[in-house]
């Protein structure tokens, strides 16, 4: 680490050796963001987005998805359904997969069991921690992942504590995404920021940076559950800090958009936004997915 990260980059050196230390933290990564100018990006990511919509484009926002499903009255009967469609999204074309099934902890299993009884595969993603006001024990928090793991997730959808990120406590927010990073074991990591809670565009940079310090696979914009869920201004801030995450250590963490995507156009923006400011190669499933429960139907009925 010491090699890579530059001299004022120093605080991360020293979090690599167990400390985190906010004042050095604030220096860092504490900055402003000017709303109208992301917006005037942004707006030019939504026009250029409108020339990318074919049928190639739309088959490849398909992989980008982690098919949702996280209602209370989910059975294990409706967590197969979604798992198979996330399986073989296209009736006619077994070749294109979605991300992964995202389902609530207590569903991971009813996937599992049919994956074996099917002889199939598909990633299953658990949101646990405390998903989705982060309200709870950190001690839950992580026996939450810890069950999710063993009941076969293969990546865990946490959120950060928004109260922590409120209090500017970022050491807090820090050490319990270290700790359910911890928990994860084999499994991979997106944690949600919950971006429409956190008041402003410097929380959510602090936020992204605290999460990816922590130890993140990727950073996740939304639970679906808040007021505001993705949007591109705030995607911009996170894929600002993803980026010199990057430039500073040449390390990829995924982004993953999240909640209220319901159209391929809406889709295409934020492909379009990761192309711009991370780069192509961000454009594969491994490093960029979009969470959603109802993108599929549209980009369906699209092709
Ligand atoms: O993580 C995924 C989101 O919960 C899905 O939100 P959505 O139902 O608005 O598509």
């Amino acid at each position: 680490m010491a090699t890579i990260v530059p001299a004022v980059f120093s605080f991360v050196r020293e979090l690599y050796q167990g400390s985190f230390d906010i004042e050095a933290f604030e220096k860092e990564v504490g900055r402003d963001f000017d709303s109208s100018e992301i917006a005037q990006i942004t707006a030019k990511f939504e026009q250029e987005a409108k020339g990318l919509r074919n049928k190639d484009e739309i088959r490849r926002i398909i992989t980008f998805i982690d098919l949702t499903t996280l209602n209370g009255d989910d059975t294990g009967s409706k967590a197969v359904a979604v798992a198979k469609r996330a399986i073989q999204p296209i009736p006619t074309d077994a070749s294109i997969h979605c991300g992964s099934v995202c389902v609530y902890p207590q569903r991971i299993s009813d996937i599992v069991k049919y994956l074996k009884e099917t002889n199939q595969k598909t990633h299953i993603t658990g949101v646990a921690g405390g998903f989705p006001s982060g309200q709870y024990h950190l001690k839950s928090k992580i026996l939450e992942v810890e069950l999710s793991v063993a009941d076969g997730a293969t990546e865990i959808d946490i959120v950060i504590s928004r109260a922590a990120a409120l209090e500017q406590d970022w050491k807090t927010v820090h050490d319990e995404v270290h700790a359910l990073k911890k928990a994860c074991g084999n499994a991979h990591l997106k944690t949600i920021l919950a971006t429409g809670e956190l008041k402003t565009l410097s929380n959510v940079y602090k936020a992204s940076w605290a999460s990816i310090l922590a130890g993140s696979d990727f950073i996740k914009t939304s639970t679906g559950k808040e007021a505001v869920n993705a949007t591109l201004e705030v995607s911009y801030v996170m894929c600002t800090a993803v980026k010199r995450w990057f430039e500073l250590t040449g390390k990829r963490v995924g982004f993953k958009p999240a909640g209220g995507i319901k159209t391929v156009d809406e889709a295409l923006a934020y492909v379009v936004l990761v192309k711009n400011v991370l780069g192509e190669e961000w454009l594969n499933p491994e490093l960029f997915r979009i969470g959603a429960s109802s993108l599929l139907d549209d980009a369906l009925n699209a092709l």
